[in-house]
Parts: structure tokens; sequence; C-alpha cells
């Protein structure tokens, strides 16, 4: 790889005789890993082996996802990068916290987030580009998350819809993304001895909306996948100079693990700097990144508190429709528990909201909660988003496993199964390595396949 000389010149300047290593490093090939998805029913991938631990977390092991495998198509996993999977641990959401992830797509931080969550409080991802917003939405449906709010937004906007609202905000920010230069060549070709400069300026623009957006005593948690201490340790300089309220906090960096501290020096010189963290590719087997984690201060008690934003109010359905419904989940997901006070219509479709759902209507949101599915002229068509969001034992019954049968490869396909097993007519959920992958509908010994065409193959 041909790293620019003025990025090497940087380096030998900043890190002096370790420079070696670190240049070696880039030259190296790069570790894949992968987190395993606690939401799902069944936890052991069917393609890929769990003997090797990343050091940190409990999720994330070393190891290359197959894209159109079935651990990947159940979403029993997510591939990320190991050093990538630091930054969820800093994060470390609380189940009924409520947690923003403002620059998500597509979706690695935000997917780990979830799992810590464990379907309890709330997650709102957003992207502000909204083509990667559906990548993210996508990703957001196969991991199985039902308490996520997915929003195409500008920070600036959402800090106007919710002002001081989240318990925790992670800017995992748009950078000069050195630390992708072994797996993404072309990050080679945008950088210049500037571009750190003008992303750091993006970093802080957004930074200023991030702050709004952490009710006082919530925390901020800032990452980047660069080197560039413009966009790591001066942005945090600069962050807790504009904005004193904000005081940086230690991350704990697990013995063994390799990663270092940040570097004051390379900032202000302001000692708590070094509370940040920097993984470096030569001391770890990851890209790098460099993640800060900030605590906005409670409010004083003469300080007016925040005022609650409203409640999203449900939709008001008809009761034919509600009864078309309650149908569907009484014959093919009776151990479903459907809240029927969380229900909310987009058009035709109807998600089930997150407990604790903000008003929406000042935002820009693709996903709200769990789609549970479309109604049409006289039916309930379930939405593929609840197959893998449920656990197969809710189906009762209407359960086929597609391993069992021998038919994985003709449902993949999008072909129909003929069966003589004893099902009832209406939808079936359709299972494979024990977790939902799909619905098919059985009419006359046919189980007529319901696979998006999208990911058929
Ligand atoms: C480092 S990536 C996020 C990766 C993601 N957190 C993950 O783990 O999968 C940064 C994201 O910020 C988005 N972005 C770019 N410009 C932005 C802006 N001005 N405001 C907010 N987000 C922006 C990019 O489109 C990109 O998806």
């Amino acid at each position: 790889m041909d790293l620019p000389q003025a990025f090497i010149d940087k380096y030998q300047d900043l890190l002096g005789s370790a420079s070696g290593p670190f240049l070696q490093a880039l030259q190296e090939p790069g570790q894949k890993g992968f987190r395993i998805n606690p939401l799902k029913a069944q936890q052991t991938p069917r393609d890929l082996s769990l003997t090797k631990k990343v050091p940190y977390g409990q999720w994330g092991y070393f190891g290359q996802v197959a894209g159109k495998g079935i651990d990947h198509l159940t979403g029993l996993v997510y591939s990320q990068e190991p050093s990538a999977q630091f930054v969820g641990e800093v994060v470390n959401a609380k189940p009924g916290e409520k947690i923003l992830d403002l620059a998500a797509a597509p979706g690695g931080k935000s997917t780990h987030i979830a799992s810590q969550l464990n379907g309890q409080g709330l997650l709102w991802t957003n992207e502000i580009f909204f083509a990667r917003a559906k990548i993210l939405s996508e990703n957001i449906e196969r991991f199985g998350v039902k308490n996520a709010i997915v929003s195409s937004m500008d920070a600036s906007d959402l800090a106007k819809a919710l002002p001081a609202y989240f318990d925790k905000v992670l800017l995992d920010a748009p950078c000069s993304g050195e630390g992708m230069f072994r797996k993404d060549h072309d990050a080679i070709q945008y950088w210049s001895a500037y571009y750190p400069t003008e992303c750091a300026m993006r970093s802080h623009e957004i930074l200023e909306s991030a702050v709004k957006l952490v009710r006082p005593g919530g925390e901020l948690i800032y990452s980047t996948c660069t080197f560039a201490p413009e966009e790591d340790e001066q942005t945090i300089a600069w962050l807790v100079k504009h904005y004193p309220e904000f005081t940086i906090e230690a991350i704990d960096r697990p013995a063994g693990s390799g990663i270092q501290a940040g570097r004051p020096e390379w900032a202000d010189g302001n000692p708590d700097l070094a509370r940040t963290a920097r993984l470096w590719p030569q001391d770890l087997p990851g890209e790098g990144h460099f993640v800060a984690r900030l605590k906005k201060a409670e409010l004083a008690e003469d300080e007016r508190p925040v005022k609650a934003p409203k409640a999203q109010k449900p939709s008001k359905m008809s009761q034919a429709d509600v009864t078309l419904m309650e149908h569907f989940f009484q014959e093919s997901l009776p151990g479903f528990d459907l809240d029927e006070s969380r229900l909310r219509t987009f058009g035709d479709r109807v998600f089930l909201l997150p407990v604790d759902c903000p008003d929406l209507s000042k935002t820009k949101v693709l996903r709200a909660g769990l789609c549970l599915g479309t109604l049409k002229k006289n039916r309930f068509e379930p939405d593929h988003a609840l197959a893998l969001a449920v656990n197969p034992s809710q189906a009762g019954k209407q359960v086929y496993d597609l391993d069992a049968h021998d038919d994985l490869a003709t449902y993949i396909h999008g072909d129909v199964i003929n069966t003589k097993d004893d099902l009832q007519k209406g939808f079936v959920l359709m299972t494979a390595n024990g977790n939902g992958l799909g619905w098919a509908k059985f009419v006359n010994g046919q189980l007529k396949n319901f696979f998006p065409k999208g990911l058929r193959y």
C-alpha cells in the first residue's frame, strides 16, 4: 500500500521511534471480527467458530462473516472489526436508558447498543444520508431490534426536536478514516494533509448539536476511526473549552487489551485528555479507533428542570383492522405479547412503538419500533422484520424448520415448498439454525414463499 508522504512525515514527527511499527502495521492485513447477537433465541452460529474472543466485551469474536450465510441472514451475527467493538463497550448502555447514535450507518455501534439495551429503553439511531439510513434500517431489522427508532435527520434538527432528551449520545464521527486505510484503499485517495482539519471542523459542527441532545448528568461518547490529533484529542480539547459543563471521564482500558491512553501533548496539554483511549493497529488486532467519554453536569437545584417531551400517541385503528391483526397473532404467533396501546400506522404498515417513544411529529423517521406488518384488503400480512424479532417458540405449531426438512436453499431461492406437515392454513414462521428467517403462507399442502425478493439468491 502506498501511503501519502505527508502522512508518513506527520506520524514520524508525532510518534518518533514508534512510527516504524505503526507504519509497518498499516502494511499488514487486518483481522476481521464479528459480534454475536444476544437478542436471538439460539446463539450458536452455524458457520462461524467461537474459539477466538476479542479481549473486551461479551459478544465479540475474530472471524469473517459470509454476507449470504445463514448466520448473517438470520441476524445472529454482525460483522465488525475488533477495534470498532470497543466503542460500544464505552457506551455501555444499560437496559431502560435512552440512547442516541447520531451518525449511525451502517449500524455497527447501534446493533451493539441494542444488544446492551436488551429490548428495554430506547435506541434512537440516526443517519443524515437517506440512502445510508435505509441500509441502517435494514441492519436494525435483521438484528431483530424492537425498541429502535431509525431516522434520517441533520443533527441540528434532532437537537431542536429532542433537546436534553437522551441519557447517552454517541457521535461516531464522519472522519478522515486513517484507520480504514488497510480495509479500504479508497480512503487513502481522499486523504490530504488538510483533510483531518476539514473533518475536525465538521465534527465540531455536529458536536454543537450533540451537546444539546444530552440530558443533564448524561454522557456524550465521541469516537473516530482516525489517528489524526485534529479530530481526536484536539476536538475533545475544543469541546471542553467551549462547553465547560462537560468533563472528560476515564475509560476503562482492560489489562492486556493493548489499548493506549490519549495524548494530551497532541492538543492543549489538558491532562484529562489522557483519560481518552487510542486503539493503534501496532498494539492490538484491529484497524484503529479513538474514543472519548464526557459527562454533562447535573442541573443546579435552582435551575429549571428540562420539560419532558410529549409522548407519541398511538394510532386510532378501526375495529376491523384490529380484528384482522388479532386473528393473525392468534393463528401464527400465539406467544407474542401484542400491546395494542402501542400500535401506530404509517400508511398501511403497522408498527409496535417502543415503550418510551417520544413525539415523532418533528422528525423524519424510517422505522418506529417493530414493523409488524401491512394491512391489505381483508387480511394482515406479517413483515419480514417480525420474523427476525420473534422467538420461534412464540409461533406455537406454526413453525417450519428449514434445516430439518432440508429446504433451506429452496426457501432462500424464493420457491414454493410442498409439505405433509400438520400445519394450519395461514402464516408459518420459517426457521434456520433455530432462529426466524422469514414467513411462508400454508395453503393446501404448499408453503408459499414470503422471503423478501431482494434477499433471494
Ligand atoms: C464513521 S461513520 C458511522 C459508522 C457507524 N457508527 C457504524 O458503526 O456502523 C460516520 C457516519 O456519519 C455520517 N455523516 C456524514 N456527514 C455527516 C454530518 N454532517 N452529520 C451527521 N452525520 C454525518 C456518514 O454518512 C457516516 O454514515
